[in-house]
């Protein structure tokens, strides 16, 4: 049996899946305690390597991996050509559009929006028809409009803890976000066994909060 190799994102959804396939008794020796980016678990015949979240759906197009999982948030951002075929419930966030407490939106005035996702912020504000200027940040979003540069903000929230912290609330909410697992078109036909195989894997250990 050959590997399949699967691309995950680096951070938050990796610990979750990796967690995840080792509840279904695959092997990952030291993921925890090492700067290794490939696993491999021998029984199984699954690979993993980490990539960053925007990387990812880079690596399955081009085949470099047979299926990946990253966020939606990074899906929605990219517009490369892969499958989307499961959603794996968790890494659960949303988009939404942030602004301090006291923003007061003046009609007629471009709004500036800062933010890592400046392709789902334009189609949103496009969509609304709202004019606006998108000032794509890195990180740390939450300081454009303290420190004067934005208006408001597009990005993921979760707890809310780290708009509260910063004097932000939420204005509108965009879209819910969770963890997908995507495939390479090629694979998805000669390997459908194997990654629905895989899908399975993680269905069988999918909490109930884990449905979206
Ligand atoms: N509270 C959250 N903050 C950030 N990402 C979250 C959160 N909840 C779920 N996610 C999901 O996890 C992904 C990001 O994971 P993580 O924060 O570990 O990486 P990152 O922020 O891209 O890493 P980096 O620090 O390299 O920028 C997001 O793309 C999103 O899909
Ligand atoms: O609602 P919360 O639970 O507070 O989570 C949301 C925060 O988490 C993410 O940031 P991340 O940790 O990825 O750091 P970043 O600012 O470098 O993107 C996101 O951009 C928010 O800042």
């Amino acid at each position: 049996m050959d590997y399949i190799t699967i691309a995950v994102a680096k951070g938050r959804i990796a610990n979750i899946t990796i967690k995840k396939l080792e509840e279904n008794g695959l092997i990952f020796s030291d993921f925890k305690n090492s700067r290794k980016l490939i696993f491999e678990d021998d029984n199984s015949k699954i690979k993993i390597i980490l990539v960053k979240a925007d990387d990812v759906p880079i690596y399955v197009e081009y085949g470099a991996a047979d299926i990946g999982i990253v966020g939606k948030d990074t899906l929605l951002e990219t517009d490369c050509d892969v499958y989307e075929i499961f959603d794996l419930g968790y890494g659960k966030c949303r988009f939404a559009i942030a602004s301090l407490k006291d923003f007061e939106y003046k009609k007629g005035k471009k709004l500036r929006v800062a933010t890592k996702y400046p392709n789902v912020a334009k189609d949103y504000f496009n969509k609304k028809k709202e004019p606006v200027e998108i000032l794509k940040l890195n990180g740390s979003v939450e300081l454009a409009p303290i420190v004067g540069i934005s208006d408001v903000i597009v990005d993921i929230v979760e707890t809310g803890t780290t708009l509260k912290e910063n004097g932000l609330v939420i204005l509108e909410e965009i879209c819910p976000v969770s963890a997908r697992l995507i495939s390479n078109k090629a694979s998805y036909k000669s390997k459908s066994d194997r990654i629905y195989e895989i899908v399975d894997c993680f269905r069988r250990h999918m909490n109930e909060n884990d449905i979206c």
